[in-house]
């Protein structure tokens, strides 16, 4: 190599590290631009109005030894600067609609079949296949199927009833603990599990085509009519209270001071009921789980660089998932995923109780596994934005309302979820601008 060329290699190398350098400054500057406005409240001050991220009020990652907080702010920045393609409906999420609706429909069921059939579709972590119009079949069987036993189950920590229908079929009941309309408070992972959020949970699923949540479908029934098909265990956590028959079942959380009770004018309990995803769950910690102790930080709540800690543990394929969970949760605000379970090492979105407790609060911390590592699914990106612009809204309230338990949730709650859309794609965004 003559002395000529060697210089210019050297030279040319200099200007790309120069550059390289220059690139890495900008972009620090531009996410530290970004600032919280009174105490974590963000409000964001787009130029016209159709620009507007409605203002919520968003719980940023505590102090911590991470740019956590100047990356969420930056996020939120993004969000409301957001191109129109974002903010406009994309006229392909009309026919995505009417197959949805199409699918989970109610319609009629053949006793003898319907649990087989349903029992021959999970295939890894898809527990239905895509445009499967017999769904619906199975959510009408869910919801109106003679209940032949009822018990406690020993499973997770919260109270949920076992139903039993014919043919041996078992399916989960997580019972109605608030309205509506009652507001959470508290850390993201605050209060008891909420029936409509596991059913919305379930259509939301759908639409985003992450198709491994289990099918739930809403329903009453009267705890009085069963008692004869009770358990001796469960009876013996049934008491009548007022001329309510309430319950509070066995489970490690269970206990006298905390059950529900029947409603007072029509005698019946509500509740989600879920069908069983038959073959074996396998139960994993997540790699983003919560410490729940507001004094002691998560790895990943310490280290901006923590997805390449997780990168090292799990394969490409399940961080996808994960972050297709973690993208699921910002927008349902379900803090508290500390397992993920899988079916044939492949993610199920088990455990949706937690999702819809405050419509007025965004904790942008959920988001953590999309914007450390910043990669996302194709499908799922490309799912995201067939729905933006009240698309999102329009299709879920409309699964929403072919559901027995109609409205399933306040208008405070779609709103909810328009802007925490707008969040997910200003993260994508941000992500896109850094790489
Ligand atoms: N539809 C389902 N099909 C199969 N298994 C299920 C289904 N729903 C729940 N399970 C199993 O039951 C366990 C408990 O359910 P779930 O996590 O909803 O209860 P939980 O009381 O909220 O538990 P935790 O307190 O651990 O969060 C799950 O970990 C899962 O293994
Ligand atoms: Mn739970």
């Amino acid at each position: 190599m003559t002395k000529v060329s060697f210089y210019n290699i050297v030279l040319v190398l200099c200007v790309t590290l120069v550059i390289y350098i220059s690139l890495n400054v900008y972009f620090i500057n531009y996410l530290q631009s970004t600032t919280p406005l009174d105490d974590g409240v963000i409000s964001h001050n787009a130029k016209s109005g159709s620009n507007r991220v409605k203002p919520a009020k968003v719980v940023q990652t505590r102090d911590a030894p991470s740019n956590a907080h100047i990356v969420q702010s930056a996020i939120m920045r993004t969000a409301g600067l957001l191109r129109p393609a974002f903010r406009n409906r994309n006229p392909k999420y009309v026919p995505i609609k009417h197959e949805l609706l199409a699918c989970v429909e109610p319609k009629p069921y053949n006793i003898s079949t319907v649990w087989k059939t349903a029992n021959s579709w999970p295939k890894a972590n898809e527990v239905v296949p895509a445009n499967e119009r017999m769904v619906g079949a199975l959510i009408n069987a869910i919801a109106t199927e003679p209940i032949l036993r009822v018990r406690s189950s020993q499973r997770g920590t919260q109270l949920k009833l076992v139903f039993e229908f014919a043919q041996s079929q078992l399916v989960l009941f997580k019972p109605q603990w608030y309205k509506r309309e009652e507001v959470i408070n508290g850390t993201v992972y605050s209060g008891k599990d909420r029936h409509n959020s596991e059913i919305v949970s379930f259509h939301l699923a759908m639409m985003l085509n992450l198709r491994s949540s289990p099918i739930v479908a809403g329903r009453r029934f009267s705890l009085r009519e069963h008692l004869p098909h009770t358990d001796e265990g469960l009876r013996k956590t049934m008491p009548i209270i007022n001329d309510r028959q309430c319950v509070y079942g066995a489970c490690y959380y269970c206990n006298r001071d905390e059950m529900v009770c029947d409603d007072p004018e029509s005698g019946l309990l509500e509740g989600a009921v879920l069908y069983t995803i038959p073959g074996k769950i396998n139960k994993l910690r997540s790699p983003w789980q919560r410490t729940y102790d507001s004094e002691i930080l998560a790895p990943w709540e310490k280290n901006d660089n923590y997805c390449s800690v997780v990168r090292k543990k799990v394969s490409l394929e399940t961080l996808l998932d994960l972050i297709d969970a973690a993208l699921f949760d910002f927008l349902i605000q379900n803090g508290d995923r500390h397992h993920y379970e899988t079916r044939d090492g492949r993610l199920l979105l088990l455990d949706n109780g937690k999702g819809f407790g405050n419509p007025y609060v965004d904790h942008m911390d959920i988001l953590a596994p999309l914007y450390q590592c910043c990669v996302i699914r194709r499908a799922t990106w490309d799912r995201l934005l067939l729905f933006s612009g009240g698309a999102l809204t329009e299709t879920l309230r409309a699964m929403n309302e072919l559901d027995l338990l109609k409205p399933l949730l306040t208008k405070e709650h779609y709103d909810a979820l328009e802007r925490r859309l707008l969040y997910v794609y200003g993260t994508v965004e941000l992500c896109k601008e850094k790489y």
